[in-house]
């Protein structure tokens, strides 16, 4: 075997050459060009037969290509030959990659599996070139055969050469047009069944074409695309910078931006657009626009940023947006040199609503009060929702200090009136904190403590009306945080005790209960009453522990009492509103007086009317539930408050306590002494034992002995006392004199 190779280049093309080339030009069947050529080389030399074979996709085994002059039944035989080092002459030609030349198929050992079949079709040698692609890949083999063992002369070469390359270009010129076909398929499916709108621009912006998903956009100007200019597509507003993209495009560089279009029924839809040069022969001819409408998603996005800063109740602003506003507010402030006020509105009464006719209630009363407020402000004013029932309002641009007050009182009136929800009319008020700053401020959220502060002090000074912050209001709060720290540490160390204060009976002189006072001495300050420090633990929820030592203490004390031989008296407790209203208060006393082995009798709980302002059913059925152990209920400070009256009648209780502060007028005060005896006529109608506090004087003491007070507790008969004084009081219990 040899492997001389031959070029077609150079040689003078027959008249059937050009025939073939033509049929290669024209787009012949592959088929009918490569049977051809066979049928041009037979002619030229009788003594040979052709075969073309070509590569199997795989690349691994031969297939017929064009045989005319070889018996079929041979053809059919190697149809599907091997590739390979020892697979005929083709198999060989086309692994190898050259020229195989077998002189002798007798002979020859890589004939053995052909040998019997090509003998027995007087085939007895053969002349095998590989057929290349471009790249260099085997696209098939071009044999000559002959009926004797021979090698191929110089001229039998040059003809097998060059009909092998007419047959190599005729199958690449087939393959290329298939790859060609196949990728404008690929990429006219592309462009067809892309969901995206497609279109293709010239240089000038014009709409060459436009795929189906794009004929489906309907833009407002009702344009049917071909030969329009894209600008008919844009909204104006965006026209301007959608043509520098295209422009950039144009250049060359491929652009991604978004643009508004307006659709047929006016709807604004988003577009997310690519803009692609269009190259041809290393040109730019055009721009592709690729669109795809992304209105939901940008919808869901402004939707969920809405969310992150608003209050899904009210659609007001929330806590979060807060200080990127008052930031904001104080720049606007100093830059237009304005006052700048901060109002803190927390509703008061609205908590009552949650808790006794349920949230939804609760919910609705919000959305209202958040659209009555929007009403009062201006434009430019920010409503901030903090969660619950508190509100920040900011006003930036306020001309002087007092322009605030018009607003804060538009404000309230207009949250106080009645809200009419499925029928039921509920009241809500609101206490507000201002506070005013010129912008030029730091930390800008000081603003908002402030305000806070200001609130708490409305709220203390009745609700319902507004407080200005000042700085020695800063001072107070600063107190009070201390003092919750220090109540901290004093309930940790247990550093509390009682003190007790006799109650007398007004017709018999004797000492029929007592009542536990808390009493703390301060490490550094002292005494601190706890007019002082409850309303702080109240505030904080630390009144919970402390009411739980104070029932617990003050059973184990009356116990001792007992164990000393001291019986018949009862032990009054003051009972804080939120301990009341906890739902384990019922069993609270219940396990107090287990533990301590007193009677229900024995136990006196003070409450007081504040109580009843908060879901006053289920205050009115914790009440009978302790009624149920026999605990009697004392309604403490009665006359201070104002809505209990017509609940009095309802109420489970045994006693009412005469504030001290009508008391001390009725010696001289005409009205005290007349509300006074009003109080023990009504009270003694409803068979109420009354208690008069606060008792410091003789004259006191006659003028409650004519009212027919039950019981007297005050000064003039004893101070509050430790145990062990209270002890030796009522060890003995001489009758106290009941005149001076
Ligand atoms: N000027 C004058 N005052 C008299 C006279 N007689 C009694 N007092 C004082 O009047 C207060 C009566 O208690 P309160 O009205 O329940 O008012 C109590 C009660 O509301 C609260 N408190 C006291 N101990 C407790 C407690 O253990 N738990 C709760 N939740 N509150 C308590 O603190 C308030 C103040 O208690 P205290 O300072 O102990 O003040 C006591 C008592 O010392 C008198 O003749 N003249």
């Amino acid at each position: 075997m040899n492997t001389p190779r031959t070029s077609f280049h150079g040689v003078a093309l027959s008249e059937s050459q050009r025939d073939i080339l033509g049929m290669i030009a024209t787009n012949h069947p592959l088929d009918d060009i490569l049977a051809a050529i066979c049928l041009m080389l037979d002619a030229q030399d009788p003594d040979t037969l052709c075969s073309i074979l070509l590569t199997d996709a795989q690349g691994k085994h031969l297939l017929n290509g064009a045989a005319p002059g070889l018996p079929p039944e041979y053809s059919r035989a190697i149809h599907g030959m091997a590739i390979g080092p020892q697979e005929g002459t083709c198999g060989t030609a086309a692994f190898r990659g050259e020229l195989v030349v077998t002189v002798d198929i007798a002979q020859d050992p890589s004939w053995e599996r052909f040998r019997s079949l090509a003998l027995g079709h007087n085939l007895r040698s053969c002349w095998s070139l590989p057929l290349f692609s471009h790249q260099g890949c085997v696209l098939g083999t071009f044999a000559l055969y002959q009926d004797r063992a021979n090698r191929p002369s110089e001229a039998q070469l040059q003809r097998l050469t060059c009909a092998a390359q007419l047959a190599a270009i005729a199958i690449r010129h087939e393959r290329d047009g298939q790859r060609l076909e196949a990728s404008e398929q690929r990429f006219r499916s592309l462009f067809t069944y892309n969901p995206n709108p497609v279109f293709a621009l010239d240089l000038a912006g014009n709409i060459q074409s436009v795929n189906p998903a794009g004929l489906k956009l309907k833009p407002h100007t009702a344009i049917d695309f071909i030969g329009h200019h894209f600008s008919h597509l844009v909204l104006e507003e965006d026209l301007e910078r959608v043509s520098q993209h295209f422009s950039a495009a144009r250049a060359g560089a491929p652009q991604r931006f978004e643009a508004r279009v307006l659709d047929e029924s006016g709807k604004l839809l988003t577009m997310d657009i690519s803009n692609l040069p269009i190259m041809v022969n290393g040109e730019i001819v055009g721009v592709f626009g690729i669109a795809r409408d992304i209105s939901e998603q940008k919808h869901y996005e402004r939707q969920l940023s809405f969310n992150a800063s608003h209050d899904r109740l009210t659609g007001l602003l929330n806590r979060v947006s807060l200080e990127d506003r008052l930031i904001l507010d104080c720049h606007i402030s100093r830059r237009r040199k304005r006052r700048l006020a901060v109002m803190c509105i927390d509703l008061d009464g609205f908590k009552s609503i949650n808790d006794s006719i349920g949230h939804y209630f609760g919910d609705q009363v919000l959305i209202e009060v958040a659209q009555r407020m929007t009403r009062q402000v201006r434009p430019g004013d920010t409503i901030v929702r903090m969660g619950g029932d508190e509100f920040i309002v900011l006003l930036p641009d306020l001309l002087r200090d007092e322009d605030v007050v018009p607003v804060a009182e538009r404000l309230m009136a207009s949250i106080a009136r009645p809200y009419c929800i499925q029928g039921i009319d509920l009241h809500v008020s609101a206490s507000v904190g201002i506070t005013l700053s010129d912008g030029h401020i730091e930390q800008p959220m000081q603003l908002i403590q402030q305000a806070d502060m200001a609130m708490y002090k409305a709220k203390q000074q009745g609700r319902n009306n507004f407080q200005w912050y000042t700085s020695d209001l800063n001072q107070r709060v600063c107190e009070h945080a201390s003092l919750r720290n220090d109540l901290q540490k004093a309930i940790e160390t247990q550093s509390f005790r009682l003190h007790y204060q006799p109650q007398i009976d007004a017709r018999t002189g004797r000492v029929v209960g007592i009542e536990a006072l808390l009493r703390w001495a301060h490490p550094e300050k002292g005494f601190i009453s706890p007019a002082v420090f409850v309303p702080v633990a109240e505030d904080s929820g630390q009144i919970i522990p402390l009411s739980l030592w104070v029932l617990d203490t003050a059973c184990a004390q009356l116990r001792q009492l007992g164990e000393q031989g001291i019986t018949g008296i009862s032990m009054a407790v003051n009972i804080s509103p939120m301990h009341f209203q906890r739902g384990q208060f019922v069993q609270c006393v219940q396990a107090a007086l287990e533990t301590h082995g007193l009677r229900g009798e024995q136990l006196e709980l003070e409450i007081t009317e504040a109580l009843l302002l908060h879901n006053a059913e289920q205050a009115i059925d914790t009440l009978h539930r302790l009624k149920a152990l026999g605990v009697r209920i004392a309604l403490d400070d009665f006359g201070t408050g104002f809505s209990s009256l017509s609940y009095l009648k309802r109420l489970p209780i045994d006693k009412i306590k005469i504030d001290r502060s009508f008391i001390q007028e009725i010696s001289t005060d005409r009205h005290d002494a007349a509300i006074t005896q009003g109080i023990i006529s009504m009270a003694h109608h409803l068979s109420l034992t009354v208690v008069a506090e606060g008792v410091e004087t003789a004259s006191q003491v006659d003028f409650l002995t004519g009212s027919h007070c039950d019981v007297f507790q005050g000064y003039y008969f004893a101070k509050p006392m430790p145990y062990a004084e209270i002890e030796a009081f009522l060890r003995h219990p001489a009758c106290l004199s009941l005149t001076g």
